[in-house]
């Protein structure tokens, strides 16, 4: 049996208008494309395994290891969001040096480590620009590669192609399946695009109201047509399916 990347066991969130309740465990090694409808829950079950949201009951284990009481920052965890992942003021280096250090003690062997990520993102060079002078593909590179040196085995990204023309978001799935084969990490991604999943995911897990409804490898989720969320969600005609469904890999 493959290892756990990430436990979900009776973990519930309760705001005051509705309660989330979340039961999933993801094998290390794993592209899990998130999915479901507006509102199922999607950033909710990241902001808690990631330690921005405590919830009220249960337990979330990262790598066999219970995370309660650790900060985010403790966490084995790296997030790419849609936007706003770096610090506007801070050039692209330093950005990136954040994720090997928050108070900047870098030594020289981590300015190389920040020159080697940035190469590795086809960004070479890019060290004392700003983020703002940078395209979105750009920006989310950094992102990537400060994520890179972090080295964290669960990486978690929230719509990170989402700003991004359709060139530039099948360069960024390119790098990223490059990066996942020889990182060897667990990434789960939010997203409403079916060619991210069919292109990258190797399961899926689907969220509906609040819950967990459906955790399968790609293939057999698209095959199901016993829960009417995702019948609602992907459509039932087979050519609205078959777009999620990977052609070549
Ligand atoms: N801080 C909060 N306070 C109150 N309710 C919240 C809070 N955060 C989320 N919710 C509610 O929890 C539910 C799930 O929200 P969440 O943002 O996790 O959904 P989502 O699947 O990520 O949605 P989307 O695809 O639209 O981003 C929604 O009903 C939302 O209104």
């Amino acid at each position: 049996m493959s290892s756990l990347a990430l436990s979900l066991k009776d973990v519930k969130v309760r705001f005051e208008t509705t309660t989330l309740a979340f039961d999933c465990a993801v094998s290390a090694g794993q592209i899990v494309a998130v999915i479901g409808p507006s509102g199922s829950g999607k950033s909710t079950l990241f902001n808690v395994i990631a330690g921005f949201e405590t919830p009220e009951a249960g337990e979330v284990r990262i790598l066999g290891e219970d995370t309660a009481g650790r900060m985010p920052a403790d966490r084995p965890v790296s997030f790419i969001f849609q936007e706003n992942n770096l610090f506007a003021h801070l050039d692209v280096a330093t950005n990136i040096g954040l994720g090997i250090s928050p108070s900047l003690s870098l030594a020289p062997s981590d300015r190389q480590r920040i020159d080697e990520a940035l190469g590795r993102v086809g960004l070479a060079g890019f060290g004392k620009r700003l983020p703002p002078t940078l395209s979105g593909g750009e920006r989310q590179r950094v992102a990537l590669a400060r994520a890179l040196v972090r080295h964290r085995p669960l990486l978690l990204l929230d719509e990170p192609f989402a700003a991004l023309d359709p060139g530039m978001r099948a360069e960024m799935r390119a790098l990223l399946s490059e990066l996942h084969a020889e990182e060897g990490n667990t990434i789960l991604m939010i997203t409403h695009h079916p060619e991210d999943v069919r292109s990258l995911a190797d399961s899926v897990l689907f969220l509906d109201q609040g819950r967990i409804v459906a955790h399968d490898a790609l293939d057999r989720f698209l095959a199901r047509r016993d829960l009417k969320a995702v019948n609602r969600f992907l459509g039932n005609e087979e050519d609205q399916v078959r777009q999620w469904r990977p052609s070549t890999r």
